[in-house]
């Protein structure tokens, strides 16, 4: 059986490795508060795209990630766009999604407007309302995804948990029905992804910013046996179902973790939260700029 690798470098500098290509991202903005981290994913993605009310949180809460060029509330602000500080259009024109996409109920017209005039994409799937939006930003990378460049892109979802529960709920349904895709869900206090098993998995643990907590959890019916290596409390062809076990609340030991198991699961690990990323900070802007704006704080 092939093995995958998953491995959460897109929390780390751009540092050349010998461990063969790197992944190219995209990345998924909701309509959720925007994890610290968002500068570093915009950066690091080839393609960014706001799921519908995404692009308010980009409009109103990026240029709050660099309070130096943020002299002013921009949510309170009653100035109009041409009235605001110069600072905070900057950050506007340096974060523009590529496209904006959803049922269009959440995203504001001013905000539409902002950013069509920058030449961003905006796809009204308004006659859609059997689909989650996030459903419909990832149909949309698939869709102008060439085959052969797939199994080199993961895409990354800013800002998918730890809100409404259906929301959540939704979110992860939508690694099911993309399966064969390489999505990750993240929120400021953790990632969740799908470990098909039609492969075993390899997990590389950057002990930097994740771990050591973490869970493996049955999705859509029960695991009738599943082995790993790596975790304080492996499993070895251990049942996993709702009612019954399933792994949480486990550690990671190794920097390498491995997974092989009968039936598809969820993978997640902690973020630690007093990480200081100077070096990434340094890399994403200009020494006069705040040195916090996408700290693991
Ligand atoms: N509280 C939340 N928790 C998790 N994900 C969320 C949350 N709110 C929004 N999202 C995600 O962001 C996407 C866009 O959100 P938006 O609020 O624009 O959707 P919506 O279709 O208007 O939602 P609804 O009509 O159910 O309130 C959603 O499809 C969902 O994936
Ligand atoms: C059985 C069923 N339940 C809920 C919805 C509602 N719904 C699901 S996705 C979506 C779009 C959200 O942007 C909406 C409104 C439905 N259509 N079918």
């Amino acid at each position: 059986m092939d093995v995958t690798t998953h491995s959460s470098s897109f929390l780390l500098p751009s540092i050349p490795t010998d461990n063969g290509p790197s992944p190219s991202y995209a990345l998924i903005v909701l309509n959720q508060r925007l994890p610290r981290f968002t500068p570093l994913l915009w950066t690091k993605a080839r393609l960014r795209i706001c799921a519908d009310g995404g692009a308010n949180r980009v409009f109103d809460e990026l240029p709050q990630l660099f309070p130096r060029e943020n002299v002013q509330d921009v949510r309170n602000s009653k100035l109009s766009l041409e009235s605001q500080p110069i600072d905070i259009l900057d950050v506007r024109d340096r974060y523009k999604p590529d496209v904006i996409k959803g049922d269009m109920d959440s995203v504001r017209q001013e905000v539409i407007d902002f950013y069509a005039n920058l030449g961003t994409k905006i796809v009204d799937a308004s006659d859609d309302q059997d689909t989650t939006d996030l459903h419909k930003c990832v149909a949309y990378i698939c869709d102008s995804t060439p085959n052969l460049e797939k199994s080199n892109l993961c895409i990354l979802v800013a800002g998918a948990l730890g809100g409404r529960f259906d929301h959540e709920i939704g979110n992860i349904n939508v690694l099911c029905l993309f399966s064969t895709m390489r999505i990750v869900l993240l929120s400021d206090d953790c990632l969740i992804l799908l470990l098909p098993s039609t492969h075993c998995h390899e997990i590389l643990i950057q002990s930097s910013v994740e771990g050591p907590h973490c869970g493996l959890i049955p999705i859509g019916m029960p695991s009738k046996r599943t082995t790993t290596t790596g975790l304080k409390w492996d499993l070895s062809d251990t049942e996993m179902r709702f009612g019954g076990l399933i792994s949480t609340s486990n550690i990671v030991i190794g920097e390498r973790i491995t997974v092989q198991s009968v039936s598809d699961l969820l993978w997640t690990i902690s973020f630690k939260k007093h990480i200081l990323q100077d070096e990434v900070c340094n890399l994403l802007m200009p020494k006069s700029h705040s040195p916090n704006c996408c700290c693991l704080l």
